[in-house]
């Protein structure tokens, strides 16, 4: 069997390569480059990038097999996560890997900007011993401005505390209490701007933020004011920085990302009061080993199916271990309701009893979505596309949790409504010591049957004779009963048989049952890949 491929399209860690392991073909190529990126997309499962590849609808739309992008690193805002989500394809990143890097590459910035470090350096090495042009100022008793106090800005004020600053933020969607529990004032970001002797900016690039420090903010800064960007470049508008930085109206800045990157050439370069680097903020030993083992892992999980924590395009957490085995069961039971309503429903009810119930169950929600739609739509459905094409159909869905399960520990149901106002639904168990799948329920009848490959179901009145003329035909036409159940409600009343038996039964034998019994509804469900 052809083993999965995996494009790795910047440079990845020895470590992350080692997690990967030998299930994969690992293929290499560079993703800054267009020409070779997107001809290298046409066969791949997953796609691993750092910040320098475009993963874009273009690129996704070339990738036909993608299952994964994976992001060593925090930034996406080089992933079209929307194309992705639409394509079926997870994205993940490793939000947490580089924090730490990124942080102290902060620190570095700030006490290089506030020292004149990487000038006084340069000129020294030229010969100059230039010890008044480079009197910088102390960080003690100065008052730094947080722009973002997300995971970085956090770790940037802990690292700060010791240095005797008073430190303010601004960041409107963190309680202002968790800020004050780290020593940090919440503040408006004019407050910020106009009190700060340093701005330290940690904000996701998006559209509110881009450009956010523009000219007008730099009119509102202290003309002492430095500002150090390990975020993203845009979010401080470099043409505003440069005039303010000419003009006196800013002291310095210390800036490791660029709005175009690579970025090898900028008026800001001509200025002796910006130190630069060349988006080193992640770039250790540490933060990408810790990135690529990460995502390697990620892929892995990606590729065999299973539910990955670090997904962004995945509704729900992590996932607790008693609900793991629900995922599958709620698969099954999805596309069994699909083959016994014939279509996809107005209204959709996942209802999870029992046990499990009271933990975060929204993923088996999602896996009962993606058996629903697995056999009616062309396109790959995965637990990311899944909630987008329920809601494409003006699918109503809802997730219907209780602790109570009379019958069976834990019990999934897919019920839904279809468009002529029937009801339809399945039930289903792991049962016993072995967690063996069953079918409990169909459509208000209790069973106990397992999904296997090949199932048939059959509605009619309850009346001698029916489970012979059923045998006669299937045997007429060499399918096997491996089981049969026969449920009714009421004597005389409807009753149901459920089969399963050893090969699909052709959709003209069903009908024909369905015709020689006078069945009200036949039904068969193959489940095999
Ligand atoms: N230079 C590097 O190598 C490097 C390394 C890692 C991360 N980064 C970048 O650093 C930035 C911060 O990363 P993080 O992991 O701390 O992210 P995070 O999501 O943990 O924190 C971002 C914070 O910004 C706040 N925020 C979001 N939108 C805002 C807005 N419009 N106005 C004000 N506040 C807003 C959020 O509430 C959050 O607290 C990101 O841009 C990331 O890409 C750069
Ligand atoms: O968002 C990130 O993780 C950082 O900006 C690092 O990007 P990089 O992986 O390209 O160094």
């Amino acid at each position: 069997m052809n083993k999965p491929v995996v494009l790795v399209a910047e440079e990845l860690s020895e470590a992350g390569l080692a997690v990967l392991g030998a299930d994969f073909e690992v293929r290499h190529t560079d993703g800054a480059d267009r020409s070779q990126l997107l001809p290298a997309l046409a066969e791949v499962d997953a796609l691993i990038v750092r910040s320098a590849t475009q993963v874009d609808a273009e690129a996704i739309a070339a990738a036909p097999r993608l299952r994964v992008v994976a992001r060593a690193g925090v930034g996406l805002d080089n992933v079209d996560v929307d194309a992705a989500t639409k394509a079926g394809v997870m994205v993940v990143n490793a939000p947490t890997s580089n924090i730490t890097s990124a942080a102290e590459q902060t620190i570095a910035l700030i006490l290089a900007s506030a020292r004149n470090t990487a000038q006084a350096h340069a000129a020294l090495k030229n010969g100059e011993w230039k010890r008044s042009k480079y009197t910088g100022v102390e960080l003690d008793e100065k008052v730094i401005g947080i722009l973002g106090l997300g995971k970085i800005g956090q770790l940037v004020a802990q690292r700060l505390q010791p240095f005797g600053v008073e430190l303010i933020a601004y960041d409107p969607y963190l309680p202002p209490a968790r800020a004050a529990q780290m020593g940090v004032k919440l503040l408006s970001l004019e407050e910020v701007l106009k009190q700060a002797d340093f701005i330290t900016v940690h904000l996701p690039k998006t559209k509110e933020t881009l450009g956010l420090i523009g000219d007008r903010e730099l009119h509102q800064v202290k003309p002492t004011v430095r500002i150090v960007n390990v975020a993203r470049g845009g979010i401080v508008d470099e043409g505003a920085l440069y005039s303010a930085i000419k003009e006196g109206r800013v002291a310095g800045a210390g800036l490791d990302v660029f709005s175009k990157e690579p970025c090898t050439d900028s008026p800001l370069f001509e200025l002796d009061q910006v130190v630069v680097t060349p988006h080193l903020g992640a770039s250790t030993h540490e933060a990408q080993e810790k990135a690529g083992t990460q995502v390697a892992r990620s892929v892995k999980l990606a590729l065999a199916g299973e539910f990955v924590p670090d997904a962004v395009n995945v509704q729900g957490g992590a996932v607790a271990e008693d609900v793991k085995p629900g995922l599958p069961l709620a698969e099954k039971l999805g596309r069994v309701f699909t083959a016994l309503a014939g279509e996809v429903a107005t209204k959709l009810n996942v209802e999870v009893r029992g046990e499990i119930a009271s933990q975060d169950v929204r993923v088996i929600e999602l896996a009962a979505l993606k058996g629903v739609f697995a056999d009616v739509i062309e396109e790959q459905v995965t637990y990311v596309n899944a909630p987008l094409l329920a809601k494409e159909r003006g699918v109503e869905v809802e997730l219907v949790t209780s602790s109570e399960s009379p019958d069976w520990r834990n019990v999934v149901t897919v019920r839904g409504v279809l468009a002529d106002g029937r009801q339809v639904s399945v039930s289903g168990t792991l049962s016993g010591p072995r967690q063996i799948t069953k079918i409990v329920e169909v459509n208000g009848y209790e069973m106990e049957i397992e999904p296997t490959a090949h199932l048939c179901f059959l509605t009619y009145a309850d009346r001698p004779g029916i489970v012979g003329v059923v045998g006669r035909l299937l045997g007429e036409h060499n399918v096997n009963i491996a089981s049969m159940q026969v449920a009714r409600d009421v004597k005389g009343g409807k009753a149901l048989i459920a089969l399963t038996v050893d090969s699909a039964i052709p959709a003209d034998v069903v009908e024909q049952i369905v015709a020689e019994i006078g069945a009200d509804s036949g039904r068969s469900v193959d489940l095999e890949d």
